[in-house]
This record gives C-alpha cells, structure tokens and sequence, in this order.
C-alpha cells in the first residue's frame, strides 16, 4: 500500500481543480491533484468548445439560408459528418492546449485515479493508494441527470458527453431541458437541418426570473424550432426510434432517432464518501461552502467549480479553484476571496445573459431597451429582443441586467464591468457610443433609469435623437 503525504490535495484536475492545485502550490503547499484521467476538461472535451464550435457551424448555415434578406441566393448544403469532423478536430486542439498544461504539473505531484474521501483529510484512491492531506480541494466537475421517464429509450438518449462523437447529424433529436445546454445546442442542430424539438416542465427558458425577457426569447426561438413548456414527458421505442409523448400545456407525441438529455448537470459527489468527513450535508448529499472563502464550515475542505454549484460556468470555475487552493494553502487562517459580478451568457442567437445581482428586482428600478427599433440591429436584420437593466433607486447606480438581444454577449460584458466599478446610469450616458452599434441600443435603458431616479443626463452627448440610435 503506497501512502502519500501532502498539504493539499486536489480531488478533480478539471478548470476549477488545475487553477486550485497552481495556486496553492504557488503559496508554498506540498500539493497532490487527483484525477480519474488527466485527459482534457469538461470544458474543452464535452463543454464550452464543441458547443460553441457546433453553434459556429449553425452560424455559417444560417447565414447563407438568411443571405436572402439582403438579396443574395444561396441555399446551403450541410455536411453532416463534415460538420462534426471540423469540430472533433479543433476541439481536440483545445484539448492538447489542456494537456499541455498538465504536462508542465511537476513529477509527483499528480496522481491517476478515482479518489473518495475514507476521513476529515484522508483518501483512498481506487489503486489502493492512501492521501493523508492537511486540507482537501473538491474540484470533482458535475455530471449529467437523465430523468428516469427516458430509462425505456436509454439505448437513444445522448448527453453532451455524447452528443460530439456523433458520425454525422442525426436527422431527428428530442431536447429535454430549455437551459443553456439544451438551448444552444437544439438551435445550433435546427439551423444545421436537424428537426429539433425542445421540452421542458418549467415554465419558462433557463429558468429565467424575468418574464418578459424570457417570454421574448422564447417567441424568437420558438420561430426556428419547437418548444414545449410546463409539459409532463413519458417515452418507449417504437421500431428503433424514441417516441415521446407529452402533455400539459401542450399534447403531442413524435419519434426522434435521439434524445438529448439536457436536464441538468448536478455536482459529482455522490460516490466521493463525503460522510465519511463528519461534514454536515444537504439532502442531495452536499456540503455548504462560503461563497467567498469556499470552505465548508470550519473543516480543512474547500469546494470549487461545478462541484460547488454556485456559479457553474468556466471562468468562475477558475477564479473559485484559484480561492479554494488558496485558503486550503493557508488553513486554518482563511480569508474570504473577492468575487467578481456575476455573469453568465448563454450563446443561442440572440444570447441571453444575465448579469448581476437580478434577485432583489423588486427594489430596484428599471430601465428597459427594446432592440426592434434599433439602428445596427436593422441594418443587420437582427432587430428584436430587450434588455432590463436594474439601478437603485437611491442613484442610479447599475445592479443587474437581463438581456436577451442581438450582441448580448458583448452588452453583458460591458454592464458586468461597469457593475463591478460602480457605475451609474448617468454616468453610463457620459461615455462614448459609436454609431451605428449595438451598445447603442443601450441607452433607452440608461435614460429611464436617469428619469425615474431625477439624476442628469449628459444632453451634450446624450439627445437621444440620433435617428438608428
Ligand atoms: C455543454 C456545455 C457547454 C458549456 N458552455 C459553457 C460556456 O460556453 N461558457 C462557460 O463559461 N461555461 C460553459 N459550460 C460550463 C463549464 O464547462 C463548467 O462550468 C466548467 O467546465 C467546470 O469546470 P470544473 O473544473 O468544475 O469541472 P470539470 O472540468 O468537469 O473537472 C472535474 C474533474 O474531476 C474529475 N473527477 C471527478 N470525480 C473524481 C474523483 N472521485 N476522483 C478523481 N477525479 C475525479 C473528472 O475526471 C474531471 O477531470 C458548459 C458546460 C457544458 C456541459
Ligand atoms: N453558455 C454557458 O455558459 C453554458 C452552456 C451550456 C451549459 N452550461 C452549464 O451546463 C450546466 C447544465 O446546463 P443545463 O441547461 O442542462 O441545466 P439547467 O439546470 O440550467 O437546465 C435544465 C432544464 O431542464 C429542465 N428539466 C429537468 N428535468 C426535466 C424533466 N424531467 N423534464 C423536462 N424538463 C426537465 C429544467 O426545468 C431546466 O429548465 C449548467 O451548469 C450551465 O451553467 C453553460
């Protein structure tokens, strides 16, 4: 039996458990990371980048079907396995980038392996390996939730774990879920010739607390494909094919070659022995960290990334493994790490975004931008969708936004900034805008943020009569 002994060991060497190990062994930590194959990340391997790389090809077959609004024909023809061949190769670039870093990871200090906790601080590792640690990052990453309802049609479902190493495009797909996975990638295959069909038993798109802009983008969307909400979900296999049938707000039923469960991805600690730690744990077997330091109560055991499922997105998967490694380095004297404003965008066209604290919209003004009447977006023919931006009352000062509209990707980012530096709306309008752009589209919202809370407008640079403004 081989022991190792170490200050902190890192439990999952995805974004979250690289940026952990990195900055605790930059803070002077014998460090030990553990993973069950060292090979790519959730985000280059079955993530951000095959999705976004299907999502580039949609984009370039809706382009040429749409070339038509601005006069020019052309009609295209999708590759199926073309497509999919294009995207296995960048993202395996992506994934020699990953492996790359790895490879820079010191001798000893990785280990290969599927790790459970046995202690407070103590591992076993599949091989029979012990870790006795000082502290313990839990960078485990999250999984994919397949209701149960598809258990009859398991041989058809796909899960983004899936999905990319597809031959070609299927020519049928069901989408369990209306969350950011299951909405990029259901438009991404129905601009791609896939019939595409979305479900889910909410009420509403990526469970979005803001009616109205959730509602918008589901009517945009709901142009291009199919989507069923507040429906009940039941399936079998008729001659090889998934039929599902559904009822609730809407009642149907149709075959599709595939089924992708888009359901959710809930972190990854089931089978990680976590009572053995003596850590108090929810009802789905989780323990609670401090948002800002990342510990769990006063143990040596900090969680960060997925695992953690606060902000699962990339790059607070790297700045929450950066914290985690930290303290866990610094055990027991743990400082709480700064947050950055929330943001997270998810890529359909035109992307939604959310930015900010939007929880506390009650108290809070709002300032809405329609982008139908839009200068850039009619030039371009994407002119539709909104944007909420919520300000203090007190003065104007930017909270949060939700946005869904052309460029929104670009808008959320600026707001996220400007949130983090304590802008307010007043002072939003003393920028520069160019013109024609999408930020432009902006300042309806500034404007009435400005109005309702009496603060100035800068009229000299502000007279909101630039026409496409
Ligand atoms: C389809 C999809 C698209 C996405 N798109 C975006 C996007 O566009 N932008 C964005 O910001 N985010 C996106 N995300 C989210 C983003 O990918 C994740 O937030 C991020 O990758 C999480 O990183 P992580 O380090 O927490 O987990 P992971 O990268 O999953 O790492 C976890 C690691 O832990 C290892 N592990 C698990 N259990 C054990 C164990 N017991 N022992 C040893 N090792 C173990 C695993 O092997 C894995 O290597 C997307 C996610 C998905 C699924
Ligand atoms: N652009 C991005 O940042 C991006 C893109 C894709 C995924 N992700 C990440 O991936 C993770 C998973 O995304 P997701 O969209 O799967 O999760 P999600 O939890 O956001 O959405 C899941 C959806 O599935 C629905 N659902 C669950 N069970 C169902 C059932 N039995 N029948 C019908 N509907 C059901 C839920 O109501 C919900 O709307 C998230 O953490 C997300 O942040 C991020």
């Amino acid at each position: 039996m081989t022991t190792k002994i170490c200050d902190v060991a890192i439990i999952g060497a995805g974004t979250a458990g690289l940026a952990a190990e990195l900055s605790a062994r930059r803070h002077g930590a014998s460090t030990l990371l553990i993973d069950e194959s060292f090979s790519g990340t959730t985000c280059t391997n079955v993530g951000c980048m095959p999705s976004k790389l299907l999502i580039a090809a949609a984009a370039a077959a809706h382009g040429a079907r749409h070339a038509r609004t601005f006069g020019i024909a052309a009609e295209p023809v999708v590759d199926g396995v073309a497509v999919l061949k294009r995207l296995r190769l960048e993202r395996d670039r992506f994934i020699a980038g990953v492996d790359k870093s790895i490879g820079r990871i010191p001798d000893g200090v990785k280990w290969k392996g599927r790790a459970r906790f046995t202690g407070l601080t103590t591992l076993e590792i599949d091989d029979g390996t012990v870790v006795e640690a000082k502290a313990v990052v839990i960078a485990v990453g999250a999984a994919p939730s397949i209701p149960a309802f598809l258990d009859p049609v398991q041989a058809a479902v796909l899960t983004n774990e899936t999905l990319f190493d597809l031959e070609t495009l299927p020519i049928s797909v069901a989408v369990i879920g209306a969350g950011p996975l299951g909405l990029e990638l259901a438009q991404a295959l129905s601009r791609l010739g896939v019939e595409t069909r979305v479900f889910d038993q909410g009420d509403r798109l990526a469970s979005l607390d803001d009616k109205e802009v959730s509602g918008q983008l589901a009517h945009i969307l709901g142009n291009e494909f199919p989507i069923h909400l507040e429906v009940q979900l039941s399936a079998r296999l008729d001659a090889g094919k998934a039929l599902l049938s559904w009822t609730g707000r809407s009642e149907g039923s149709a075959s599709f070659d595939y089924v992708l469960a888009a359901s959710g991805r809930p972190p990854r600690l089931k089978d990680l022995g976590l009572e053995s730690t003596g850590l108090v744990l929810d009802e789905h077997g989780a323990p609670k960290a401090d948002p800002c330091s990342l510990q769990c109560g006063a143990a040596p055991i900090f969680l960060a990334g997925d695992a953690a499922n606060g902000r699962p997105v990339l790059h607070e998967a790297q700045a929450e493994g950066a914290i985690a490694g930290h303290n866990a380095a610094r055990y027991p004297d743990v400082l709480p790490g700064k947050r950055m404003v929330p943001l997270s965008i998810m890529f359909t066209d035109p992307a939604m975004a959310v930015v900010g604290d939007i929880s506390r919209r009650s108290a809070t003004i709002l300032g809405a931008a329609s982008f139908e009447d839009q200068g850039r977006a009619k030039v371009f023919a994407t002119n539709h969708g909104l944007a909420h931006i919520l300000a203090d009352p007190l003065d104007g000062k930017l909270i949060g936004a939700v946005i869904a509209a052309p460029a929104a990707e670009h808008t959320a980012h600026l707001l996220a900034w400007s949130i983090q530096h304590g802008m307010t709306a007043s002072q939003m309008l003393a920028l520069p805008y160019y013109h024609p752009t999408y930020e432009e589209g902006l300042k309806p919202a500034f404007r009435a943020i400005c109005k309702a809370v009496g603060s100035s407008m800068p009229m000299e640079r502000d007279d909101g009569f630039l026409a496409g403004a």
